[in-house]
């Protein structure tokens, strides 16, 4: 077996070699379906995951645009289109500086998992700019966005690939790259999601990656006979994710002792209460300050820069950042510090030793391309609406979140429970997000 893995592993390596992020994506999953692969003869022999690591399409474009000071700037765009055995093409927009191929491509390929574990019928993809947004003026960010679709609307459609937001890319972006590509087009399709409400969105998106953590950190807590009330609990970000991660885990009865951004964390010793985190969303989505702001009107609350939030004591961790934020001595001052679940809101912020710690100590712990996978899964919704010309109400698409998170909590117990009982949720949702795409695949032909 360790043969099998080693072999693929060198392969990849020596066509991706200078992409790390991406390696360690496609090393968590082959060591886990690699020896599900060579117990299944249907799969045996069909360098099925050689062909899922390749992406099936790599765009990679030039972007110019004018600043506030009438300068031309140059950003380079890209789209990774990565599977779409199963569906169009569907994975955010990622706009920050340290954007390049690698990064995105570990991205798309984790999103392939992702969507498959939603059931919804969704390929894989990711894209994005290596543009910074931090600083940038209104215009400046219409601008960049129009200027970014001006080439994305030619490799993009409802049918084809269907972008969304990432970091860097929320409602506001949204809607000047939809403005553009409708320009362009000459036509009003879903062709992205995360749309305003009036033009096209639906209830819930803008929650649904936050709520689906929370909701996934629940049933895992449900395997042990508890739940969320009471816990205390240690966010990290203050964006998309992170706020909405909150806004569930406060209705569900915890205690929120965190929240950060790249310059630090705020720790708040009475709990981020739902005041708070009003103030918490005003800061960052209209006046897009700095998470240190907070103790301007919280003034009892700490503010640690230049670190991330894990050496304060909890019973539950969401990592709602970005990728490779909590490493192997994080998980252990967790894990000595009593933490008994992880939910990971952010794709990969767990690094592989963290899960390694994670998975010797025997807590429960989610991988984001499971515990994540509400929002991708509510811009599926979207897509139905759109189809359909029609919009669910709050309640109907929640409840379908709801639905979504529990069947993918399901499939992790059916692929991924161990012997001793203890449920591996890392190998649970790789293998059951590749049995779908490779029978489709399979289905397919050697396409
Ligand atoms: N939006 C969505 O629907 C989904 C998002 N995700 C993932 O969730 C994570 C957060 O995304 P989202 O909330 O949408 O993005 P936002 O841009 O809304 O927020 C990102 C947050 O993470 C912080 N952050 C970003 N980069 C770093 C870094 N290098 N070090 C420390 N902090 C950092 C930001 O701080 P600062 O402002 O200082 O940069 C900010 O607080 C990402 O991993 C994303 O891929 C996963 C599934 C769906
Ligand atoms: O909603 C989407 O299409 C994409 C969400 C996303 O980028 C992710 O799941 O990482």
């Amino acid at each position: 077996m360790k043969n099998n893995i080693d072999a693929f592993l060198d392969l990849v390596k020596e066509r991706n070699g200078h992409e790390p992020e991406f390696l360690q994506a496609v090393e968590e999953v082959a060591e886990t379906v690699i020896p599900y692969i060579v117990k299944h003869d249907i799969y045996y022999g069909k360098n099925i995951l050689l062909r899922m690591v390749e992406p099936e399409r790599l765009i990679s474009f030039r972007i110019s645009w004018v600043d506030d000071q009438g300068e031309i700037q140059v950003n380079r765009g890209y789209r990774v289109q990565m599977n779409s055995a199963i569906g169009p093409y569907k994975g955010g927009l990622r706009f920050h500086p340290t954007v390049n191929a690698s990064i995105l491509k570990f991205l798309a390929f984790e999103q392939v998992f992702k969507n498959s574990l939603t059931t919804l019928p969704m390929g894989g993809g990711k894209g994005g700019s290596d543009f910074d947004p931090k600083g940038k003026s209104d215009n400046e960010i219409m601008r960049f966005c129009h200027a970014f679709m001006s080439e994305l609307f030619r490799h993009i459609g409802p049918n084809t690939d269907v972008p969304a937001g990432d970091i860097g890319v929320g409602g506001r972006e949204i809607g000047f790259l939809f403005g553009m590509y409708k320009k362009l087009r000459n036509e009003f399709t879903g062709v992205l999601t995360g749309k305003g409400m009036s033009w096209g969105g639906s209830l819930i998106r803008p929650e649904a990656t936050g709520y689906g953590t929370v909701y996934f950190a629940e049933k895992m807590l449900s395997t042990k006979g508890d739940d969320l009330k009471n816990k205390n609990v240690v966010v990290s970000g203050s964006g998309n994710v992170a706020q909405f991660a909150v806004e569930k885990s406060l209705q569900l009865g915890a205690k929120v002792l965190t929240m950060s951004d790249s310059s630090g964390y705020i720790y708040d010793v009475d709990g981020i209460d739902t005041e708070k985190l009003a103030h918490v969303m005003e800061l960052k989505n209209v006046k897009r300050a700095r998470i240190s702001e907070y103790l301007k009107k919280y003034p009892n609350a700490e503010f640690v820069e230049g670190k991330t939030p894990w050496g304060v004591k909890c019973d539950i961790a969401l990592p709602c950042a970005t990728q490779n934020e909590l490493n192997e001595n994080d998980a252990n001052t967790l894990l000595g510090n009593g933490c008994i679940c992880v939910s990971e809101g952010a794709n990969m912020p767990s690094t592989k030793d963290a899960i390694t710690a994670f998975h010797k100590a025997k807590i429960l712990f989610a991988p984001g391309k499971a515990s994540n996978a509400g929002g991708v899964a509510t811009s599926g919704l979207e897509m139905t609406q759109n189809s359909l010309r029609f919009n669910w109400t709050r309640e109907e698409v929640d409840n379908k979140l709801k639905e979504i998170m529990s069947n993918i909590h399901d499939s992790c117990i059916e692929y991924g429970k161990d012997e001793d009982g203890y449920i591996d949720y890392v190998k649970g949702a790789n293998i059951a997000g590749f049995v779908k795409v490779a029978d489709a695949m399979l289905a397919q032909g050697i396409v």
